[in-house]
């Protein structure tokens, strides 16, 4: 329809790589026309008479202002467009004449309006998928726990899915509360190994550093150089990156299919994409050990509520009907790692960027905003059962060929980490022979 063509020309041709700072929309695609749509039919009856018991949903927070630190480059983009660029095209004179520096170095990654949004719908949607948990009545009974990494952006969001269920239901009364668990929902500060190894240390990501100077950089960053008029060496694989990021910031923030977007193609948004998967993958992914390994707490929690789920149906009463935790990419990343999710043959590196192209690990689908993990546990006849969603769409567990396997093959599957996984020994700094 017309409405559609208009709707979808504000969509920047090359919004499905945007990886981490990308729109929830563009995963699951139906929601741009109707953002409260459930799509139920991909949700089998996972068996007959079957009983949803618990739901953990582990989420990240909505959409949000860049970080300081690179609204800094983009300010410094903006100023190299503004006094150097010497095209005359009307999208470059429209970034000159009409576009505004709008962000400011306050903003440092605060949720945005759409942001709350995302929450206040995703709300919505799981009480529509899962009515008999996600209800009234047990939010009533406080049989629904909300728990939040203590930075802004995700409090702000774990108040915006309360309101949108408090808005659904036309609850007035109850304000429900929410716990505050930064050794849950960012271990990643708490894991001295990883916050040493890797967050501080500068050669743990030498593949993202390598990318950077690689001929598939090079030639986007001479691409650009070109289109803007200005010297190949006054453009840098930073400044290319802080126009990417405006071209994504401005879609996902205020919907705009932006001027800056017109630098690049397809081609170039998969060398950027690429650049920002090879940040995940070796900081919160498979990259380093450490970085799973530092979930080992949140994986506990996750079965210790399934178990204790599954303990008291015997009994005929669950007491934690749900739990709903909000955190950030580097909370979902490493849990989907340590559980083997979305493992590549391959390691992603700096130089396999051809060979990588099919790969699994891409956060684009995997970790947009207001991504969310979900673990649903149901009361067959035949036993318990667990059904595991990414982003609202079931996905299998590695190597279970099952949508939703009994909850003891997935204990089974997992037998090692349940047994080990220990967060202190994981985390603890190996110290030098000398001290030992
Ligand atoms: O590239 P920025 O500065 O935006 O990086 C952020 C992280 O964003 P991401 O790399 O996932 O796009 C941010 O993760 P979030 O899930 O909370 O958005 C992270 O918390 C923040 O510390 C920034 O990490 P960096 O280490 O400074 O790159």
């Amino acid at each position: 329809s017309v409405a559609n063509a208009n709707v979808n020309s504000n969509i920047p041709a090359i919004a499905n790589h945007f990886g981490t700072k990308g729109r929830y929309e563009e995963v699951n695609r139906y929601l741009i026309n109707d953002i409260l749509s459930v799509n139920k039919s991909i949700l089998k009856p996972v068996c007959t008479n079957s009983t949803a018991i618990h739901v953990t949903a582990i989420i990240r927070h909505g959409t949000r202002y860049p970080s300081t630190k690179n609204i800094k480059i983009m300010q410094r983009l903006y100023d190299l467009v503004l006094n150097e660029a010497m095209n005359t095209d009307k999208w470059l004179k429209d970034i000159k004449t009409k576009w505004e520096m709008w962000y400011t170095d306050d903003m440092d990654g605060k949720l945005v309006e759409k942001g709350r949004d995302d929450h206040r719908h995703l709300a919505v949607r799981l009480a529509t998928l899962f009515p008999s948990l996600i209800s009234e009545e047990n939010l009533r009974a406080h049989r629904i726990r909300f728990i939040t990494s203590s930075k802004h952006r995700c409090v702000d969001s774990i108040v915006a899915f309360q309101e949108g269920l408090l808005n659904l239901w036309k609850v007035t009364e109850v304000g429900p509360s929410h716990k505050i668990n930064d050794e849950l929902m960012r271990f990643f500060d708490q894991c001295q190994k990883f916050v040493e190894d890797v967050e501080n240390n500068q050669t743990a990501l030498e593949e993202v550093h390598l990318f950077k100077a690689s001929a598939e950089m090079k030639r986007v960053q001479m691409k650009m150089a070109d289109q803007l008029q200005v010297p190949y060496n006054r453009i840098t694989p930073d400044l290319v990156e802080a126009a990417f990021f405006l071209c994504s910031y401005e879609f996902a923030i205020k919907s705009l299919n932006s001027a800056w977007c017109n630098l690049f193609d397809e081609t170039d948004a998969q060398v950027l994409e690429y650049k920002n998967d090879l940040k995940q993958y070796w900081k919160r992914g498979y990259g380093h050990d450490i970085n799973r390994k530092s979930s080992c707490n949140l994986f506990h929690d996750l079965f210790n509520r399934l178990d204790q789920a599954a303990r008291e149906i015997r009994f005929g009463h669950v007491s934690e009907a749900v739990s709903i935790q909000v955190g950030h990419a580097e909370t979902l990343l490493p849990l989907l790692a340590l559980m083997g999710f979305f493992r590549d043959e391959t390691a992603l590196t700096a130089d396999n960027f051809d060979v990588q192209n099919g790969r699994t690990f891409r956060t684009s689908r995997i970790v947009p905003y207001a991504a969310n993990l979900l673990f649903v546990l149901y009361d067959c006849s035949e036993g318990l059962r667990l059904q595991f969603l990414l982003n609202e769409t079931p996905q299998n567990f590695p190597d279970i060929m099952h949508q939703a396997p009994l909850y003891d093959t997935v204990r089974e599957t997992y037998r090692e980490l349940l047994q080990g996984c220990n967060f202190e020994k994981e985390c603890e700094l190996s110290r030098p022979n000398s001290e030992l």
